[in-house]
């Protein structure tokens, strides 16, 4: 049901490029982002492929396409670019704005923006900055629907060459995120466990590795999974309202934060933070999450957004090969952490969440949420 679901989603929203949702299959989050990213575009009818960070850039892998070799006599922008080894977004974006080659198929009209039912893309295309709003009511909970939308958008992102940059944002104040879909995991069969794992990880990997400045703004609550969303950002800009919290409060559900929740958690905060934050199942109040680290900046909540964007143009100011190289050099340890074992930390997690036990508590604690209500 699930699966049929997911189809019909990508069918309606166009996205079939998914690797992850294709049953029994995994596709490489980290191939296509940060260090691992290939980003494929077209010319002349033949495919592209961006090369990887890290590698040679020179010469015939410049961004704008293998086929560089081919044009007759460079221009001025051609050598421009071919000469800064890795800087490939301002290249990208220079070779758009300044000569947009015939041989690539760019549309006549930049779409500025896009959304389907759980995820509104507003891109400024002048800053090169998206803003992606979940809005999945009541709580912005991460449903397989949600992820799906939400990874079928970031394609479209990563794909973009004039998007440099990402804000994470929740389309309801007061609830960032609710973190994970409760009801994803319970109830359900091993292959839905299975399906939703495969989402969640493929979420964490593009989202942790990307390329692109991607910064939180997180105007509400921020649980579990919605910390974890905010964690892969690479600056948290958080609304100063004492009724928020954030953190990884799996333990109080019962379950447990998986390692690599732990890794993006303790690369925040540090070890000693982590070890408490994790047993105690802590959720912090924007002060306290400010104290620690786990977020980087709070302000008035009328003034989230706008701080997001102007954090965002500071990041932008550094040149992208050497922030985009730096962040991974930062982050794929951790990513690589669990690209090696994917299959197994699904296997774990099925294994796990399908117990009676661990079953008995997630519906233990709905009901205590639903009676708190009451
Ligand atoms: C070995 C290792 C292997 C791996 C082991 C396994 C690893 C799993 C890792 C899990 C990570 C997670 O993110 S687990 C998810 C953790 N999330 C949470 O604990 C958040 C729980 N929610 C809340 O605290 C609150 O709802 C909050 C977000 C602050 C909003 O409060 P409000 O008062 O505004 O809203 P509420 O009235 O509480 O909620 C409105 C409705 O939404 C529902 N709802 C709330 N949160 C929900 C959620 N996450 N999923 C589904 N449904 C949710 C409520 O039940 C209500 O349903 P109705 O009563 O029907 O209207």
């Amino acid at each position: 049901m699930a699966l049929r679901t997911v189809s019909a989603l990508k069918r309606r929203l166009g996205g079939a490029g998914l690797g992850l949702l294709r049953s029994g299959q995994i596709s490489s989050a980290a191939g296509r982002s940060g260090a691992g990213r290939a980003r494929a575009g077209r010319g002349r009818g033949v495919a592209w492929t961006r090369p990887r960070l890290g590698e040679e850039q020179l010469g015939p892998t410049c961004p704008v396409g293998p086929t560089w070799e081919s044009v007759s006599r460079p221009s001025s922008t051609d050598r421009k670019c071919l000469g800064r080894a890795g800087n490939f977004l301002p290249c990208a974006a220079q070779h758009r704005l300044e000569k947009t080659p015939s041989y690539i198929d760019y549309p006549a009209t930049a779409r500025r923006s896009f959304s389907n039912h759980r995820v509104i893309v507003d891109m400024d295309q002048s800053l090169g900055v998206a803003t992606i709003k979940i809005k999945n009511p009541p709580v912005n909970s991460l449903s397989l629907e949600l992820l799906t939308e939400f990874l079928i958008g970031w394609e479209k992102l990563e794909n973009d060459k004039s998007c440099k940059g990402v804000i994470l944002t929740s389309n309801y104040p007061k609830i960032f995120s609710a973190g994970l879909d409760i009801l994803e995991m319970c109830g359900k069969n091993a292959a839905h466990y299975t399906e939703y794992w495969k989402a969640v990880q493929e979420l964490w990997l593009k989202l942790y590795m990307s390329n692109m400045v991607v910064i939180a703004a997180i105007n509400g609550s921020s649980p579990a999974g919605g910390c974890l969303l905010a964690l892969t950002s690479d600056y948290r800009v958080m609304a100063d309202n004492p009724k928020y919290t954030i953190g990884l409060n799996e333990t109080l559900l019962g379950i447990v934060a998986p390692f690599w929740f732990k890794d993006n958690l303790v690369n925040t905060i540090g070890n000693r933070a982590s070890e408490q934050a994790l047993q105690l199942g802590l959720l912090f109040s924007p002060a306290e999450a400010l104290k620690i680290g786990l977020v980087d900046q709070l302000v008035p909540e009328d003034k989230v957004q706008s701080t997001a964007l102007s954090v965002m143009s500071q990041w932008l100011k550094i040149p992208d090969h050497a922030r985009q190289l730096t962040k991974t050099m930062m982050r794929k340890p951790t990513a690589d952490l669990l690209l090696k074992q994917r299959e197994a930390d699904i296997d774990n997690f099925v294994r796990f969440i399908s117990r009676d036990g661990i079953q008995k508590s997630l519906h233990m604690y709905l009901k205590a949420l639903k009676e708190r209500k009451e």
